[in-house]
């Protein structure tokens, strides 16, 4: 395919996704196979374009005074790809599979139009609803928060320390150039092509013998802040598919005892084999049956409990651009509380003295900092730790972790602006010797 006939494809795409209000993954999934002569390729820049338009949805719509699927495309070209109207013109030529021509009014605006007196939500391509709640957490900077997370995301890794080490790791995948990461001393960075393609790291030998996971960093850094004891009791309670339950088995050295929970089996299910993988033998996976307590037995023994909370997700719409525009406040309020419960049924398996670390991928105070006041006043036996000694679980790394990323007394938030990571927010609290 040409370049042009892309554009048309991505112009066609997103008609769909809006019209019929589907995921992006969905209808390029539907596209391709109904494109059968399109290669992989072509549907690579294809899901380039149509993520960097959803990306960029509110400038590309506000510099075309359109929110058209054409003005999206055409907008984003001008506000992701920084192409001038004569590339744009030259790209839209109206030839066979080529977009039409630009219109008068199309030209003048991809010559003229600016960000300069848009708002802060176009500025920063998040929905106008979300607009006072984002205020409320980064004031006059939420617009600079929101473009960041509106740039594509690298590809993170993470060195199972299990398997082997960071220099192993590197050298097995120096064809993919890695960097190492700024805060996680396990965190390897590759570099996304120009058109958005990431490599096919799952087809690696060092990811299929378990030596490097997808991971991104922040996740990691949330999980090395919640600071397993090596040979200790820890229960990751929202494991879902295992990322943080894999790297806290890692963090344990394969010693002591990890019990991984979720209440969705399906979404538990690609635990067992990722933990063969990487040859995790401290991991006993609890599964849910149905009104079981499959839990019981662990009451008042944790060390840790790890609430990794399902959450609105606004700290990874660099990787989910489609979930931005599509959330809806009721989903907010859904998660707050579900968040409330999650914790408070985490409290039950903390022993005395033992800790209980909260960690969300949300940018939001809802979600975060309010749910931490809320748990500690629902549960007066338990006390903050502080950022500044939650931070020393990273060593040197972690000063400049706590300066880079917005502290509160509650606990830190990283962003992709702040930390170049997604956003996470991370709290740890102690229970104290009597009742919790
Ligand atoms: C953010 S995801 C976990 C991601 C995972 N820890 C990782 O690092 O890959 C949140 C998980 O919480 C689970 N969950 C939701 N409500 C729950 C509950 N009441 N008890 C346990 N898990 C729950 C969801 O099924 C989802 O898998």
């Amino acid at each position: 395919m040409t370049p042009a006939a892309r554009l048309s494809a991505a112009i066609e795409v997103i008609g769909t996704l809006l019209a019929e209000r589907r995921p992006a993954a969905d209808v390029l999934k539907d596209w391709g196979r109904s494109h059968r002569f399109a290669g992989s390729g072509d549907r690579a820049a294809l899901a380039s374009l149509v993520y960097d338009a959803l990306r960029r949805r509110a400038s590309a719509a506000w510099i075309m005074g359109e929110e058209s699927p054409r003005g999206l495309v055409l907008g984003m070209l001008k506000v992701a790809r920084g192409l001038d109207v004569a590339a744009i013109a030259t790209l839209c030529d109206g030839s066979r599979f080529a977009p039409a021509p630009l219109s008068e009014a199309e030209h003048a605006r991809l010559a003229q139009a600016s960000l300069d007196d848009a708002p802060a939500h176009v500025r920063g391509d998040y929905p106008e609803w979300l607009d006072t709640p984002l205020a409320a957490v980064f004031g006059e900077g939420r617009a600079e928060e929101g473009a960041a997370l509106a740039e594509r995301a690298p590809l993170d890794l993470r060195v199972n320390s299990l398997k082997g080490d960071v220099d192993k790791a590197s050298e097995l995948i120096s064809h993919l150039s890695p960097e190492p990461g700024r805060w996680s001393p396990l965190a390897l960075r590759i570099a996304l092509e120009a058109d958005g393609k990431a490599p096919p790291l799952t087809s690696e030998p060092a990811y299929l013998k378990g030596l490097v996971e997808i991971q991104d960093e922040g996740s990691q850094i949330a999980a090395i802040l919640a600071a397993p004891p090596r040979g200790g009791q820890v229960l990751d309670l929202c494991a879902g598919g295992g990322g943080k339950t894999l790297e806290l088995a890692a963090l344990m050295d394969g010693a002591g005892q990890l019990y991984a929970y979720d209440d969705d089996l399906r979404r538990l299910a690609p635990i067992h084999e990722r933990v063969q993988r990487a040859g995790a033998h401290n991991v006993q996976v609890r599964s849910p049956r149905g009104k079981m307590d499959v839990l019981e037995d662990l009451e008042d023994r944790m060390d840790l409990v790890l609430v990794d909370a399902p959450c609105t997700g606004t700290g990874t719409w660099r990787r989910n651009p489609d979930a931005k525009w599509r959330m809806r406040p009721g989903a907010l309020a859904e998660r707050m509380k579900e968040q409330a419960l999650i914790l408070d049924t985490a409290a039950r398996y903390v022993k005395p003295g033992g800790r209980l670390a909260y960690v969300t991928c949300s940018l939001l105070d809802e979600e975060n900092v309010d749910q931490v006041r809320g748990f500690l006043d629902r549960h007066p036996g338990y006390r903050l730790v502080p950022p500044a000694e939650m931070v020393l679980a990273l060593g040197e790394r972690g000063m400049t972790l706590r300066a880079a990323a917005l502290e509160r007394p509650e606990g830190l938030l990283l962003t992709p602006r702040r930390t170049a990571t997604d956003g996470f927010f991370i709290s740890l609290m102690v229970r104290g010797d009597q009742a919790g």
